[in-house]
């Protein structure tokens, strides 16, 4: 397509994100409702002021000193972006594929369990949007609506299931035929969480959100295989929902109880017996040697994260795991990054790291946080837009053209952000 002013330049038929901009700017000057700042700072704040004190640590909390999260940021920080002048970025395209899906960007929806905590429409209105803006989406194992409902709102998708693996193989297996039912495209194993790391507010205010609110929520209520463990334990959810509850937070999520490699090969074939060969990923990879095995073992893809700085203190940023991880397997395996991306140009860092795809969590807990649906809208199409005016003015074209040319570092030793920020 040309421009009707000048037939020299080509217009965009794929989405233009960076149009956002202009919107929000003057829907801002008509004091239009809803529209909040989406610097990461202010967002944060704001889920901040809406939330209750045990939401509010839950979802905030990371593991001991916050170290590993500081370093997530610092790794950012020390990545810089090079950009390049007077290219043809006209017809720029935020597009990709993930496993066979053409999405609107490499930038999804990380799982994060129990969105009820946040907001009432929870899991539903955060599925609707990623179906709208053509993301993908992933659904926590410890959802608090259920997997048939949230496949609705999610409409074509595309969308993955993340497990928790219940020791209960039964059990397992049960969630994993509903999430194959139900249309989910791919399984995400999560390595990094047997047990929930040491999160200083959480344990000194028994302030576990989800022993309170919303424990079991729909996705465990409506198992048939947990509902019959409630009967053989007495326990009527309706009567007494905290205990059912607890039930299937303490023996099927947080059970403390390790999943093996050997396990997980199980667990790849039963999902590849239920849903005739579809892709299983491993979510918490950190170190070389687990992605080389992980390549030895046939998984598909393995998302290289640590959990939001939420589980090991003092750990490896997850995007200098990512950089050995790609230098060592990147040809061999398909390649997933999060923990602490806070902007569209974190995620571009990721990226021409080599990670092939992104997921946020935070950003996308804090928009719904604020304003429900509309406030995950609200950061998705920033996100989005942000991404988009960062290819254009950094002259980049295709997001298959991001690669280690784009960025340059600085030494490891470079610090300047301040301990205790979130951001
Ligand atoms: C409040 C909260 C709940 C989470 N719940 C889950 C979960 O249920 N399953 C899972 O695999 N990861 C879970 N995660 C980790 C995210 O999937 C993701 O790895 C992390 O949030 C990415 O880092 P970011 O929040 O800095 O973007 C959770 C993270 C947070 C902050
Ligand atoms: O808190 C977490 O990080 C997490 O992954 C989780 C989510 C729901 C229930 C238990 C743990």
């Amino acid at each position: 397509m040309s421009d009707p002013n000048n037939p020299n330049i080509k217009t965009r038929t794929t989405p233009q994100w960076s149009l956002y901009q202009r919107e929000s700017f003057w829907d801002a000057n008509n004091g239009k409702y809803g529209l909040f700042n989406t610097d990461p700072a202010e967002i944060e704040k704001l889920a901040k002021e809406k939330l209750s004190q045990g939401g509010w640590y839950y979802s905030s909390c990371n593991a001991g000193v916050s170290w590993t999260h500081l370093s997530n940021r610092q790794a950012f920080y020390r990545h810089r972006i090079v950009p390049r002048m007077l290219v043809d970025t006209n017809l720029r395209d935020t597009a990709t594929e993930i496993f066979g899906h053409k999405v609107s960007a490499p930038i999804g929806f990380a799982p994060i369990g129990i969105n009820r905590i946040y907001h009432p429409t929870g899991e539903l209105s955060v599925a609707k949007v990623a179906q709208e803006l053509n993301l993908a989406y992933c659904l926590s194992s410890a959802g608090s609506y259920s997997i048939e409902d949230v496949a609705k709102a999610n409409g074509s998708g595309p969308r993955f299931f993340q497990l928790y693996q219940s020791p209960d193989d039964e059990l397992c297996l049960s969630m994993l035929q509903r999430a194959f039912d139900n249309g989910f495209d791919a399984c995400m194993l999560t390595t990094d969480t047997w047990s929930l790391g040491w999160r200083h507010n959480d344990v000194f205010t028994g302030n576990y959100a989800f022993y309170h609110e919303h424990g079991a929520g729909d996705l465990g209520l409506q198992d048939p295989v947990f509902q019959k463990r409630l009967k053989e334990a007495g326990i009527d959810p309706a009567k007494n929902p905290k205990e059912a509850g607890a039930k299937w937070i303490d023996e099927n999520i947080w059970h403390g109880r390790a999943i093996t490699w050997e396990k997980m090969k199980w667990t790849m074939e039963q999902w590849k017996r239920i849903s005739g060969g579809r892709p299983f990923c491993l979510k918490g990879i950190q170190s070389v040697e687990d992605a080389k095995k992980a390549v030895e073992l046939g998984v598909d893809g393995i998302v290289v994260s640590n959990h939001a700085g939420r589980q090991v203190d003092g750990g490896i940023s997850s995007l200098d795991a990512l950089e050995k991880i790609v230098d060592a397997v990147g040809d061999k395996i398909y390649i997933m990054f999060d923990s602490g991306v806070r902007s569209a140009a974190d995620a571009f860092k990721a990226l021409a790291i080599g990670a092939k795809f992104v997921f946020i969590g935070r950003l996308w807990v804090w928009g719904l946080s604020i304003a429900g649906e509309h406030g995950v809208r609200h950061v998705l199409k920033s996100l989005l837009a942000e991404f988009d005016i960062l290819m254009e003015v950094g002259g980049f074209v295709k997001v298959k053209d991001i690669n280690r040319g784009c960025i340059d570092s600085l030494p490891n030793s470079s610090n300047l952000i301040a301990e205790h920020s979130q951001i």
